[in-house]
């Protein structure tokens, strides 16, 4: 993922986002008021900062599930300013993993066919190159036991690393986690983070961890304190 003479990639980089919600309505409010951010491949950085400050809104941005009212969002060199909806889409789906609180998983469906979700959503059908990456992946978050298990007949902790296994399956250069151990134990939360951070090393993925866990963000190479709307400090 680095580029020749060993320069990390950018992955992201923002300039002067802010945003608006109920723009053009009378209880219109500025949420966040001009974040600058940078982000090269390989760098896990936590985003901390209190409730209601602009946490989610500024990672919904930067995963282009919204749009900035003022501002730039590049993702990869790709300026999303103007693109049309199906272009983010497409931008999202082959940069950008998500992994939340909730792990969203299907469950109706095996934690293999949870990993294959996204391959499928972009190809249209599975082939066995994608069996064969899903189950690289389950095997990777130690769930190698449990390919052809109901999603819902699996423990908190899996669930999360099936979700995370999912968020990696297009091979993305940014990893989205917004609380992703906020709903574990202790020892699971660990355990999600321990692998987070190893396969973000190893691939060289960057990584944006939103967390109220300061132990955890200790551990981030990175901190990004996010109070009313800045980035501070
Ligand atoms: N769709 C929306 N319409 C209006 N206001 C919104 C909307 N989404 C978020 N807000 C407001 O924006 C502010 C920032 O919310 P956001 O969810 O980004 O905070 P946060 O830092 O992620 O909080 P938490 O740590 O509690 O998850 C809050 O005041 C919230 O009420």
């Amino acid at each position: 993922m680095a580029e020749s003479g060993d320069v990390p990639a950018l992955v992201l980089q923002l300039q002067g986002v802010r945003k608006t919600f109920n723009a053009d309505l009378p209880n219109a409010v500025e949420v966040l008021h001009g974040i600058d951010l940078t982000l090269h491949a390989g760098e896990f950085c936590a985003v901390v900062g209190p409730s209601g400050s602009g946490k989610s809104t500024l990672l919904n941005i930067v995963g282009l599930l919204d749009r900035p009212t003022a501002g730039t969002v590049t993702i990869c060199g790709q300026l999303t300013q103007g693109l049309a909806d199906r272009a983010l889409t497409q931008l999202r789906g082959h940069r950008i993993g998500f992994v939340f609180q909730y792990h969203h998983l299907l469950s109706a469906f095996t934690a293999l066919e949870n990993v294959l979700m996204p391959m499928l959503a972009d190809a249209g059908s599975v082939n066995q190159q994608m069996v064969q990456r899903a189950t690289d992946l389950l095997d990777q978050v130690g769930l190698h036991a449990y390919l052809a298990q109901p999603a819902t007949q699996l423990s908190g902790g899996q669930q999360q690393r099936v979700a995370l296994a999912r968020a990696l399956a297009m091979q993305p250069a940014l990893l989205l986690a917004d609380e992703p151990t906020g709903n574990l134990d202790t020892v699971s939360a660990d355990a999600v983070f321990a692998l987070l951070r190893d396969i973000s090393r190893n691939a060289g993925m960057a990584v944006l961890f939103v967390t109220h866990n300061e132990a955890l963000a200790s551990r981030c190479d990175r901190t990004i304190n996010v109070v009313d709307g800045l980035i501070v400090g």
